[in-house]
């Protein structure tokens, strides 16, 4: 059994938590600072396993040292968004909750493979590569999977056919910048342009972007769940069964689309050693454009990070 550990045991950490236990995927520790919370939710979690046939360890905690040796790591630690904030906006209180998170990593899992959430999410993804030392196969963010997953429940809604037969990839930072990329969103293989007109998919696609705060202005109090934790379940399953999946993830770029020294979402291979090899693909001037402005838009946040902290927190 593989050991997973989730930090955060609120409403993405907690749904990921069920869905990796309804997954079979592994033993699961539930970690935050809050007593009692983790520790009732898992027990709650283990009473539902006669019941949903999953026969998981799930442990809840406050103590790090129950992470130890963990074979993955996801972060969700962290406050999430009210209506009229932007993801940004958490940056300062965000940091600081990773940067504790993170030396806890380092000196609990040092050999995990650690997926972030909490938002910013590029940012925050840039703030944990540094911070942990883990290099780019094992720290990366999931947010383009779940903004592709989105476009596409969109397209099959204004479409009227099954989710299963629509592919979307959506690229960029995890912000109002984000790139949907329509030429690349397929109904069975065919482009959607051959069943939407533009006027449509640009509707589509602005909505796509304005997802989470959607989301966040229905709920009135926190953001979305349901398909964030789907999304970071994905991951984990291909993580585990090695499965080559090819998702859009936050990664540290090192030349690649011509953008160094940042997080930012691109398409990759997803296997066991974590990200097994960045896809370049084409992209149309004005899509070059678009993820230019995303790149900017992350560099600018990632400006504000004190990261004195970060490579303090490294050399300890
Ligand atoms: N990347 C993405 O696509 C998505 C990111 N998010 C982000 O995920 C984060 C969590 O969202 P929710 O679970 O909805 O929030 P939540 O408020 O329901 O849960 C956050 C949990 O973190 C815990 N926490 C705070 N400080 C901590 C610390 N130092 N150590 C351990 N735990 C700590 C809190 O006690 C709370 O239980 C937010 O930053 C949100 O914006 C949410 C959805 C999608
Ligand atoms: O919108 C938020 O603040 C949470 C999030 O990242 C999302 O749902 O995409």
């Amino acid at each position: 059994m593989k050991k997973l550990s989730v930090i955060g045991a609120g409403n993405v950490g907690a749904s990921t938590v069920q869905r990796l236990a309804e997954s079979k995927l592994g033993d699961i520790v539930m970690l935050d600072v809050v007593p009692g919370l983790p520790q009732g939710k898992a027990l709650d979690l283990m009473q539902a396993a006669p019941l949903m046939g999953y026969d998981v360890n799930i442990k809840g905690t406050n103590d790090y040292a129950d992470i130890e040796g963990s074979d993955i790591v996801i972060i969700t630690a962290g406050i999430a968004r009210k209506p009229g904030m932007t993801r940004d906006d958490l940056l300062n209180i965000n940091a600081k909750i990773t940067r504790e998170v993170c030396g806890n990593i380092r000196e609990y899992a040092p050999k995990s493979i650690v997926i972030t959430v909490t938002n910013p999410l590029d940012i925050i993804t840039y703030a944990v590569y540094k911070c942990t030392g883990f290099g780019k196969k094992r720290v990366f963010g999931m947010s383009g999977l779940l903004d592709s997953s989105r476009f596409a429940s969109f397209v099959a809604m204004e479409v009227g056919c099954s989710v299963k037969d629509v592919d979307a990839m959506v690229l960029g930072g995890h912000g109002d910048s984000m790139v949907p990329l329509p030429q690349y969103t397929t109904v069975s293989g065919i482009p959607i342009s051959e069943f939407l007109p533009k006027d449509t998919i640009d509707r589509l696609v602005a909505r796509t972007i304005d997802a989470g705060a959607e989301i966040v202005s229905l709920l009135k109090e926190g953001s979305a769940f349901y398909a964030p934790s789907a999304a970071i379940v994905s991951m984990v399953d291909a993580i585990i069964n090695d499965s080559g999946r090819v998702v859009p993830v936050s990664v540290y770029l090192e030349g690649e689309y011509g953008f160094s020294d940042l997080c930012l979402g691109v398409p990759a291979k997803l296997g066991k050693n974590g990200i097994e090899k960045v896809i370049e693909i084409q992209l149309s001037e004005e899509q070059i454009v678009a993820l230019s402005k995303s790149e900017k838009s992350v560099r600018h946040g990632i400006g504000k990070l004190d990261m004195g902290l970060y490579e303090k927190a490294f050399l300890v």
